[in-house]
């Protein structure tokens, strides 16, 4: 299947500022693919070249099979929706939807038609006649993306959506996303956001960025589960990474214990780290039976206790629990960790 969008070797400069090393990325039809990463990893730089706001240094961007890499962003039939997209004040709600419409000369009655079809998309059929200041910050980003979608856009993008909205409404603007994904099988869309919980909820695959470069692309399930790179396993999930021994190809050796690892297909002889989740970590009163370590500090977290623990073979460690019966810091404890947490590649 001809891919929807195809980034080939695509590099972009800005003087010395090397903000993408060229990077290799395609998302099918119909699929979400997520870019993750902190502040200045390039998510914006890359979703932008596709978007065609700037022509990038070196590499080609196609859509559809076509190499747009020369064309103005108005000339690639893209939907987008960016934080700093503002709605035009002065234009009320059918007026800011019908833009792109008009702008490509769709003949009226077709533009009505797919303004009140988008707006009941998402769920603004009653707000046609409002102006932008009269909405919520939730309700301008959903007429935004009726925008943007009004044109049919095969590909969608979006550029942290929902980073403006609280964190309740930015929960609601989740569910209302995965909804409109199911209503538009075949649009592809570029989801960029260093939010973990929208990506998990949202995207098909993931790719994960870090200083201007992907580190790891793979569906998210498997990313999540099965990251190869410490990178992704502390990113994704907040992952302890505690330096082990591989003994074979399923086994590490972590101080005195043996735990049974999924290396899904590291080269061996590499550094490695275990990565292991926070709410995998078992923590109970000091009896010798597992990791000895020394508890250091415990946060109430509302739906369970966050524990910050020493080792005493001298590593740092952090646990997810329900209760910390008979605990305190400064107590001694055992910690336990699950087998077939992943081996991670260490940067
Ligand atoms: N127009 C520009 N001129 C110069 N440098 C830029 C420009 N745009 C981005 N950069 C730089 O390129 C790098 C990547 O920026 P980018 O906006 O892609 O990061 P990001 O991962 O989207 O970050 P954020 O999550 O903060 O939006 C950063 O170092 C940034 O300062």
């Amino acid at each position: 299947m001809t891919p929807a969008v195809e980034l080939r070797e695509v590099a972009v400069h800005f003087g010395r500022t090397v903000a993408l090393h060229g990077l290799d990325l395609s998302v099918a039809p119909g699929e979400t693919l997520a870019l993750l990463g902190p502040s200045g990893s390039g998510k914006s730089t890359a979703l932008k070249a596709v978007a065609g706001f700037f022509r990038p240094t070196a590499g080609r961007v196609l859509l559809g099979g076509r190499d747009v890499t020369d064309l103005p962003p108005n000339r690639r039939g893209l939907g987008v929706v960016v934080q700093s997209y503002a709605l035009f004040p002065h234009m009320k709600v059918s007026d800011n939807v019908a833009f792109g419409l008009r702008a490509r000369r769709t003949p009226r009655r077709i533009v009505a038609e797919r303004v009140a079809e988008v707006l009941s998309l998402v769920g603004m059929s009653g707000f046609r006649d409002r102006y932008p200041r009269q909405l919520s910050g939730g309700q301008q980003q959903r007429v935004a993306i009726a925008r943007a979608l009004a044109i049919r856009p095969p590909v969608l993008l979006l550029d942290e959506p929902l980073s403006a909205l609280d964190a309740a409404l930015r929960e609601e603007m989740v569910a209302e996303l995965l909804r409109l994904r199911s209503e538009l099988p075949d649009t592809a869309i570029v989801y960029v956001t260093h939010d973990q919980g929208e990506v998990l909820a949202l995207a098909d695959r993931i790719a994960v960025m870090r200083d201007a470069r992907l580190v790891e692309v793979g569906p998210t399930s498997a990313l999540y589960h099965r990251p190869a790179e410490s990178f992704t396993a502390s990113f994704l999930g907040a992952s302890n990474l505690l330096p082990v021994e591989v003994v074979d190809a399923g086994t590490v050796r972590l101080g005195e214990l043996r735990l049974a690892a999924s290396s899904a297909g590291l080269p061996p002889g590499e550094p490695v780290a275990l990565g292991v989740r926070p709410h995998r970590v078992g923590v109970r009163e000091y009896s010798g039976a597992g990791l000895a370590a020394r508890l250091v500090a415990v946060q109430w977290r509302g739906t369970g206790f966050r524990l910050d623990l020493e080792l005493e073979l001298g590593h740092r460690l952090r646990a997810e629990v329900p209760a910390v019966d008979g605990l305190s810091v400064g107590s001694r404890v055992d910690v336990s960790i699950p087998d077939a947490c992943p081996l991670v590649r260490v940067a």
